[in-house]
């Protein structure tokens, strides 16, 4: 990141007003009338309402439209365990981008604990005042029974953002960008440098969208994960290769038709670029240091399309094209859970959308200079004001279908 990006930042962040979000009011409260109203005495009504039947908390608070991002800073984008306090940045900006894309109202609360049955308990006590609770930067392999524990105790969608929302985009992104290499998913072979909570999701989903289990090496921070090997957990061995004799990433890289990072800085060397197959897929996601930057690869070669998770290069694959619009979808019909069906719908849909059209509305507002689909924008900008309706209606009506909406499907998402 260059000084002036670094201040500008800083900047950004501290002014007019610390922080990115306010609390601003939807009803009158300038006169008694309005104050017996909001408050004592005619708060009342609503309140026993919703004593008498909850569902009416939808009717009369902001539980509907409201997403809790909560987060105990154990897995800060890439950057790692800097804890609770420290992630604060980021779930302000989860919850600006919620507001931005999806005008959903979403609150940051960030959890100082690293203990899964402390951050289960207090969740699953605050669930209530939410539509929807989207978990953010929370490591592996904690994050997953944390997300399982409160997935059954809750009966508002718990969605963790870096396994779901990841796997979602990363889905659309590679399969635009094997098909513009003139590649297979089904045929593809793929290396994933990362075995955590974004990595093991991409890989399911990739996986349910037509890659083959055989065809995908995992990687962490101690080699190639095979079975027998130690250091091996439950989540790892589900993606254990046993086709494989590689052990290293330099190994296993050679031949490869993608490459996804979900690890952290600087780990894909152009030696290794090289030693891939012709028209390779890089996505090196992470953030805010990709595993090569996009500067290098395209100096290795002129073959590849490469993508990252950040908005100042092309071809962005990055969750925030995901989680607006799938909560969208999901608080519309109140859906209790984000199921497989509603996960790969989104993917769909958001591959789908870069294929037509752009708006010239993002074109300007992406330096004014036209893009059409293909090498250099494989995935839909987050700009792109369709993914609202595109995403949110795919999402909603694979919810109705799998039979997990409590409400009619909107007139707006009906085809
Ligand atoms: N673009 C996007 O939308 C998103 C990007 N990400 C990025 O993915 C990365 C991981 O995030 P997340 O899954 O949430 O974090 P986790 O802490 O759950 O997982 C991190 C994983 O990365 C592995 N890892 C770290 N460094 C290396 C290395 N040098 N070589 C091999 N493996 C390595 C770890 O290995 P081990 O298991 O051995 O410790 C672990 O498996 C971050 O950089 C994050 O920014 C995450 C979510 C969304
Ligand atoms: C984008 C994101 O969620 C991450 O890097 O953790
Ligand atoms: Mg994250």
């Amino acid at each position: 990141m260059s000084d002036t990006l670094k201040i500008d930042a800083l900047k950004y962040h501290a002014e007019p007003k610390p922080g990115k979000l306010s609390v601003e009011l939807t009803t009158p409260a300038e006169t008694s009338r309005h104050l017996s109203l909001a408050y004592s005495p005619g708060v009342a009504e609503p309140v026993r309402a919703i004593a008498e039947n909850p569902e009416n908390a939808y009717k009369y608070t902001i539980k509907g439209n409201l997403v809790g991002v909560i987060s105990n800073g154990s897995a800060i984008l890439g950057l790692g365990n800097l804890g609770s306090l420290a992630s604060k940045p980021v779930m302000e900006g989860k919850a600006l981008l919620f507001k931005r894309f999806a005008n959903i109202d979403a609150i940051d609360i960030e959890v100082n604990s690293s203990d899964v049955q402390e951050i289960v308990r207090t969740v699953e006590l605050i669930a209530d005042t939410f539509g929807g609770i989207n978990l953010e930067d929370i490591k592996a392999p904690e994050c997953f029974e944390i997300e399982k524990r409160l997935i059954e105790k809750c009966s508002i969608p718990i969605f963790h953002d870096d396994q779901h929302g990841t796997a979602i985009v990363t889905v659309a992104g590679m399969l635009n960008a094997l098909e513009i290499q003139g590649k297979k998913i089904e045929e593809a072979k793929l290396v994933c440098l990362g075995a955590g909570a974004a990595a093991i999701s991409c890989a399911r989903l990739l996986i349910a969208a037509g890659m083959k289990k055989e065809n995908l090496v995992m990687i962490d921070r101690t080699g190639v994960i095979f079975n027998g090997r130690e250091n091996v957990n439950q989540y790892k061995a589900e993606f254990a290769n046993d086709v494989t004799t590689a052990r290293t990433l330099e190994d296993a890289i050679v031949g490869a038709d993608a490459f996804l990072g979900l690890s952290g800085p600087n780990q894909l060397s152009a030696e290794m670029l090289k030693k891939m197959a012709d028209k390779p897929v890089v996505f090196a996601c992470s953030n805010p240091d990709p595993e090569i930057s996009p500067e290098l690869a395209a100096a290795t070669r002129d073959d590849v399309i490469m993508a990252t998770g950040r908005s100042d290069y092309p071809n962005q694959v990055n969750n925030v094209l995901g989680f607006p619009f799938i909560f969208r979808g999901a608080l519309d019909v109140r859906a209790t859970a984000i199921n497989e069906e509603m996960k790969l719908a989104a993917a769909y849909a958001i591959r789908d959308l870069a294929k037509e059209e752009i708006l010239p509305e993002v074109i300007e507002a992406y330096g004014g200079n036209a893009f059409e689909y293909g090498k250099e924008y494989i995935i839909p900008k987050p700009l792109d004001p369709r993914l609202l309706n595109r995403v949110g209606g795919a999402v909603a009506r694979a919810a109705v279908k799998t039979g997990v909406a409590k409400v009619a499907l909107p007139e707006c998402y009906k085809i």
